[in-house]
Formats: structure tokens, C-alpha cells, sequence
């Protein structure tokens, strides 16, 4: 099947009857209304409209954020009790770059990421240009973050987070700043990693090339299954409306 990751063993991320709430002007605000899942497939897509709950539903595996019921798993791992081993596990790649990058230029950033694991100076510099040449953007190594265009940044967060080599990749949104240049040349990069993949997107090009799909909207998960069932069915409800969710 063509835009599938090689399957490991996959890791299950599993939760029961999770409730998230905020905090609204008028009190607490239910975001994510006793959701079940066990995404095991090496790549699942979550889509749905904005501020329908795809974001927090994946915050949950690497304990971004916390339930107030329900139990959530990475694999064997309790993010809410071990968020240090959850994080451990999963690479989060946030939408928005600005919340990852830390360093002034791409290279340092990576190499940040790195101090970890590789002790080594130059073994890190190169470990880190090897990720920047993978992603096209071994001409920007030491340009500051700041002249780098919006999809440029978005790539060198998402090299930060493959350079640690996760268990599992988290992306919110991977491709919203992205070119369709660089869109196809991401799609090719997620198809090459072994890591099992959690995605949330708009781009249902992207949606498809997942074995598995699940529609969030008002807060539950409200259909899942292959692309080919699942996407054909949101796009008539992006269209026609929604069906009526009961309490
Ligand atoms: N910390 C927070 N404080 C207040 N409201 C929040 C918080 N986190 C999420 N929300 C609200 O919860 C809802 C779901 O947010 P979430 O980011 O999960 O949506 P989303 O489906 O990822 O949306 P989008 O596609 O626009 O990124 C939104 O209405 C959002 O404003």
C-alpha cells in the first residue's frame, strides 16, 4: 500500500471514558467528553472541524494534558502518573513551531535536543546536520530561527523531535504552514520512519494515507475506521451537517 510506514509492533494508545475539562469564564468547559480509543495502527489520522478536540485528544499521550477521569495509556506507560516516561516515548510536534524552537538557529536547536543522549560535541553536530540534510534544510543550518520562513521552522521542530529517534510520533497539524513542495516531501519522510504515527489534520490528502481515521467533533470521537469508509462520510458532514449527538 503506497504511504504506509512499515508496521513495527504497534503501540497501543489506549483511553477509557477520558473527560477533559478547562477552565471558562463560566466555570469549567468540557473539551473532550468521555472518549474512548486504542489506536494501534502504524499510522492513524484524527480530523474534525476547529476546536472540535483533536489537539487535546492527543496531548493526552505524553501528559499535556490531564484528565480529570478516565484512564489513558502509551503503550504500558500511565502518562497522568509517569509524564517523564510517556514524554520519553512520544515525540510531540506542536502546530505551531514557535512552542519547540528554543535555540537561535536550526542546528543548535537540534543539537539541544541531542545533549541527552549523544555526549559528544561533534558526534551531535553531525547527528544533527544529518536530520537538517534529511529535511532540505542543511542551507539554513546557522541562519536564525527568526529568518526562517513559517515551514521552515515547522521542519526543524519536527527534526528536533525525530533526532531523539521517539517510539511513537505525535504531530498536531504537521503540514498546515507547509507548501505543497514541502507537504509531499514530509508525506515522504513519514513514510519512510519506522515510528508509529498519530496525526491531527485538515489535510484529508494526508488523512488518507492512514490506515485508520478518527472523526472528533463537539468533543467525542464519533466515527472510526479505514480512510476510504471514514473520510468519504466526514466530507458529506462537512457538507451537510453533522449527525446529532446525544448526551
Ligand atoms: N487550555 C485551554 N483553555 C481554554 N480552552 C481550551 C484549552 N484547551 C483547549 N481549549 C478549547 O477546547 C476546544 C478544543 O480545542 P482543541 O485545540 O483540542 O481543538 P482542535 O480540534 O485541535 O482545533 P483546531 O483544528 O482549530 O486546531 C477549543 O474550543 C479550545 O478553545
Amino acid at each position: 500500500m503506497p504511504g504506509v510506514p512499515s508496521p513495527g509492533p504497534g503501540e497501543s494508545l489506549y483511553c477509557a471514558d477520558v473527560t477533559v475539562a478547562v477552565a471558562g469564564p463560566l466555570g469549567p468547559v468540557t473539551v473532550l467528553d468521555r472518549v474512548s480509543c486504542e489506536f494501534t495502527a502504524p499510522r492513524t489520522a484524527v480530523i474534525g472541524l476547529n476546536g472540535s478536540g483533536k489537539s487535546t485528544l492527543l496531548r493526552l499521550f505524553n501528559a499535556l494534558v490531564t484528565p480529570v477521569s478516565g484512564v489513558v495509556r502509551t503503550g504500558s506507560v500511565d502518562p497522568v502518573a509517569f509524564p517523564r516516561d510517556a514524554r520519553a516515548r512520544v515525540g510531540f510536534v506542536f502546530t505551531d513551531p514557535a512552542s519547540q524552537i528554543l535555540m537561535p538557529t536550526p542546528l543548535e536547536d537540534i543539537e539541544l535536543s541531542l545533549r541527552g543522549r549523544i555526549r559528544d560535541r561533534a558526534q551531535r553536530t553531525e547527528r544533527a546536520m544529518g536530520w537538517l540534510r534529511r529535511l532540505g534544510l542543511q542551507e539554513r543550518a546557522h541562519h536564525s530561527v527568526f529568518d526562517l520562513s513559517g515551514g521552515e521552522r515547522q521542519l526543524v521542530a519536527l527534526a528536533a523531535v525525530l533526532a531523539v529517534e521517539p517510539t511513537v510520533l505525535v504531530l498536531d497539524e504537521p503540514t498546515t504552514l507547509l507548501d505543497l513542495r514541502n507537504r509531499l516531501r514530509l508525506r515522504e519522510l513519514l513514510d519512510a520512519l519506522p515510528q508509529q504515527q498519530l496525526i491531527s489534520t485538515h489535510d484529508l490528502d494526508l488523512a488518507a494515507t492512514a490506515q485508520h481515521v478518527a472523526v472528533v467533533h463537539e468533543s467525542r470521537i464519533i466515527a472510526q475506521g479505514p480512510p476510504e469508509d471514514v473520510i468519504p462520510r466526514y466530507r458529506d458532514w462537512c457538507a451537510h451537517g453533522f449527525p446529532e449527538q446525544h448526551a
